[in-house]
């Protein structure tokens, strides 16, 4: 189900059949995404980690009751169409989805979803949407779920998202935030993306002392979550202390539909920036 690779400037882990990387390890750093313990996950369900791409839809999506929740995508089988290395060492994976690979009446269309990554010192993933269908498709949404993984969630900070933030843990409310956001207890919030084409947000990691930045295009929201203590309770497929090491920063498309590209970008800066 899953398979390591490495190559001049990481080791990471795929898992092909979800078209999922799940693991992210630049040469001498702890692996910059989290994922749930092998022993835990099951192809039936979405596999917690790394990145699932949820799409077309985010949650039940806006109506709240389309399912699965995050889209058919994170639990389709994907087709591996090209695996190789670059000259500088750098590993290329393309995976695609088609609508006759997975159906749903929620979006009725022909489809062609390609997924590519290029994973060497730093992580980009992008998502290119070819539609086949005559009328203009049901616009999709989602988001790139990405798991990052942190020494001590008590002892990171998040800035780069912009204020307000709205809540859904608090009836939708808007919340100012500061430049520097800190998780302390469950946390569902929905950022605007920057009006800028490209958006940065810098996750410090202090006890890893290492800042991880992320580069969207393509995105109209960010999204941060932390389940808190429900891991190992609600959220059957972790351990009771997991959520001390994951802060899901992801990079959406919920306010407004994804257009046919999208892309994330990932460094991770091992000077202590940590301020
Ligand atoms: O458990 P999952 O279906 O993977 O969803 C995990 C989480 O994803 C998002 O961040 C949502 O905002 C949360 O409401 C949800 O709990």
């Amino acid at each position: 189900m899953i398979t390591d690779y490495q190559n001049d400037h990481c080791r990471f882990k795929v898992c092909h059949q979800r078209g999922q990387i799940l693991s992210w390890q630049p040469r001498g750093q702890a692996d910059v995404l989290w994922c749930a313990d092998e022993n835990l996950m099951s192809l039936d369900k979405p596999i917690r980690g790394g990145i699932p791409l949820c799409w077309p839809w985010f949650l039940k999506g806006d109506s709240g009751d389309l399912a699965p929740s995050h889209g058919f995508a994170r639990i389709a089988d994907w087709r591996l169409v090209s695996n190789r290395q670059l000259e500088a060492g750098t590993h290329r994976l393309v995976y695609q989805l088609t609508s006759a690979d997975t159906s749903s009446p929620h979006y009725p269309h022909d489809f062609c979803l390609t997924l590519e990554y290029l994973i060497g010192e730093i992580l980009t993933m992008s998502m290119t949407l070819q539609a086949f269908t005559a009328a203009a498709p049901t616009p999709a949404f989602g988001a790139f779920h990405s798991y990052f993984n942190v020494g001590d969630i008590e002892q990171t900070l998040i800035e780069g998202l912009g204020s307000p933030s709205i809540d859904n843990l608090a009836n939708r409310q808007r919340v100012q935030e500061p430049e520097q956001v800190m998780i302390t207890g469950p946390t569902e919030k929905r950022f605007a993306a920057s009006n800028e084409a490209r958006q940065t947000v810098r996750i410090l990691d202090k006890a890893h002392q290492r800042t991880i930045k992320l580069v969207q295009a393509g995105h109209s929201d960010v999204m941060l979550w932390s389940p808190w203590t429900e891991t190992g309770h609600s959220l059957k497929d972790t351990h009771p202390d997991d959520y001390k090491h994951f802060v899901c920063v992801e990079t959406a498309a919920i306010s407004s539909p994804f257009a046919n590209h999208a892309s994330l970008t990932i460094f991770s800066d091992k000077e202590p920036q940590y301020r």
